[in-house]
């Protein structure tokens, strides 16, 4: 088994063989762009927007002091909310925003001189689970998973003066590792509270260190475009899915586009963009280790006709030799555990292979057998109807 996340995919390479496009210079929306609802591996789900959502996604305050059992709630219910206060700066989430903006805006020549390799995790390209799909995804990604220099020289290649290229490069490599610190401050934090609300205490996880930092947690950094779209309602920004992470730190720009689907219910529900908010996810390893009590959220991109979007997600997950099964204040004789032990990178390779059944394929009880004990989310092999 591979033991970097930069290796994660070795063993399965993603071969996509479509040309890039230029967003940009596009009047009408390709044939290969045009999604119809069998594409989708979820097609009879419906805009409960549309029908007027009587509830939305919660908006936590962590200075609250309620906010542990909120953020309990909010997770057991949907799998994802929104803080505030949540100590991440103004001019960091404008800066980092503003550096997509700057890296997305490249021509797509130099954009590709970047581009993601079929068994790399770094890099420019559509997203990983493009593979799965017959239509294309009307955005581009970029992730990055270590340091980002090797990507900067090969985008900003040293064409102006020796000066301005090294200052421009450290400017965008401090950004993304500032941004990095200070999402894994708050990601640890995040993974306290979320836990706390099920009675799980620091002595609880060995790997998180003695004093519950999380030393050797990983991470990879998937800043997301979404160029606007001449035909929106037949294009789809990145298709549904559950981060394979323990949680996700999603800040987006002030255009909407993210939604997702609530724990029992078929229809999808916009995350308003909230000025300074982040959206926190939980992730197919959270819901491993609550022992199916946090579902991980179904969640997906949609895109417009005037507005480019971006998303900027931390996916956060654990040091990459850690077995992650049930926690075992969590499991007992009436909630046996319901998933086998992973490693992070396994389950990107489970991930990388099974897609949205990958969840289930290390699933030791199905929730037909396991009777009398319903698991939160089986949306991952459901079929849905209405
Ligand atoms: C650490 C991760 C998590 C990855 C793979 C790898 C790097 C990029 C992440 C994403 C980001 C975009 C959606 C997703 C579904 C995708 O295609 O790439 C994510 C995937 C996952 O959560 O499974
Ligand atoms: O752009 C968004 O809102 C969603 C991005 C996302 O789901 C991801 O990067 O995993
Ligand atoms: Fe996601």
């Amino acid at each position: 088994m591979p033991s970097r996340l930069s290796d994660a995919f070795k063993s399965h390479p993603v071969h996509i063989h479509h040309k890039h496009l230029d967003f940009n210079s596009v009047q009408e929306l390709p044939d290969s762009y045009a999604w119809s609802q069998v594409d989708d591996h979820y097609p009879n789900c419906h805009d409960v927007d549309s029908f007027g959502a009587s509830e939305s996604v919660p908006i936590i305050d962590l200075a609250d002091p309620n906010a542990l059992k909120l953020i309990g709630h909010a997770c057991k219910t949907w799998g994802v909310f929104q803080v505030t206060k949540h100590g991440i700066s103004k001019n960091l989430l404008d800066d980092i925003e503003s550096l997509g903006r700057t890296l997305f805006s490249l021509p797509v020549q130099d954009k590709l001189k970047a581009a993601r390799s079929p068994e790399g995790v770094s890099g420019y390209g559509f997203a990983r689970i493009s593979s799965f799909f017959p239509k294309l995804m009307w955005s581009e990604g970029f992730t990055i998973v270590g340091s980002p220099h090797d990507h900067f020289r090969q985008l900003w290649p040293h064409d102006h003066s020796e000066f301005w290229y090294c200052l421009t490069q450290t400017m965008h490599v401090g950004i993304i590792e500032e941004y990095k610190k200070e999402m894994n401050r708050l990601a640890g934090k995040l993974m306290w509270l979320m836990l706390g609300s099920l009675g799980i205490s620091k002595s609880d996880i060995k790997w998180a260190g003695p004093k519950g930092e999380f030393k050797g947690a990983t991470a990879a950094l998937q800043l997301n475009s979404y160029p606007a779209c001449p035909d929106p309602d037949r294009a789809m920004g990145l298709a549904a899915h559950t981060d394979s992470t323990l949680l996700t730190i999603l800040h987006q720009n002030t255009t909407s586009g993210l939604q997702v689907q609530r724990e029992g219910t078929a229809g999808w529900v916009t995350v308003p963009p909230i000025h300074g908010a982040l959206v926190i996810n939980v992730g197919d390893l959270l819901h491993i280790l609550s022992n199916g009590m946090y579902p991980s959220v179904l969640h997906r991109a949609v895109v417009n006709r005037s507005c480019h979007r971006l998303s900027i997600a931390y996916l956060y997950g654990p040091p990459e030799s850690v077995q992650i099964s049930p926690l075992s204040r969590l499991v007992s004789r009436s909630h046996p555990p319901l998933y086998r032990s992973v490693t992070w990178n396994e389950y990107l390779g489970t991930k990388a292979k099974h897609f949205n059944k990958a969840l289930s394929s290390v699933r030791l009880f199905s929730p037909v057998t396991l009777n009398g004990f319903a698991d939160v989310n089986d949306h991952h092999n459901r079929v849905k109807v209405g």
